[in-house]
């Protein structure tokens, strides 16, 4: 199957358990691994024959500057949502880090899986 990758994707959001947290939007990283419906674009060389991988990160900064979430395990489904349905791909991995959350760590976060 044919991935598309999008690596250390910075993204500033509103995310935390605690209200405090949400009030400001802060930075969180993200890594996508995103499967292709097909690999006709392969053939073609035509843009609208796989998923514009601009187009994705530009809707996941439009959906993070308008949303607001507690808990990156819910960040990163809503964001798998829109790759799979928004985006017809069949298959998604993400990773979200916060980074510089907690002493003696460079980020904690999840990394999910969804298939359509
Ligand atoms: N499994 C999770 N644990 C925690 C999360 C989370 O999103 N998923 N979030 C927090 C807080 O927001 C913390 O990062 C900062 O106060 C704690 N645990």
């Amino acid at each position: 199957m044919d991935m598309i990758f999008l690596s250390e994707v910075k993204v500033q959001t509103r995310l935390g358990v605690p209200e405090w947290e949400r009030m400001v939007p802060q930075t969180i990283v993200l890594d996508l691994e995103i499967a292709m419906p097909h690999s006709r674009s392969c053939q073609t060389d035509e843009i609208d024959d796989t998923i514009d991988y601009g187009m994705v990160v530009a809707r996941i900064r439009e959906t993070l500057s308008e949303k607001s979430f507690r808990l990156v395990e819910a960040l990163a489904e809503h964001i798998c949502q829109i790759v799979l349905n928004e985006f017809g791909a069949p298959w998604v991995k993400i990773k979200v880090a916060k980074p510089g959350i907690l002493p003696g760590l460079k980020a904690l976060g999840v990394v999910i899986v969804r298939t359509k």
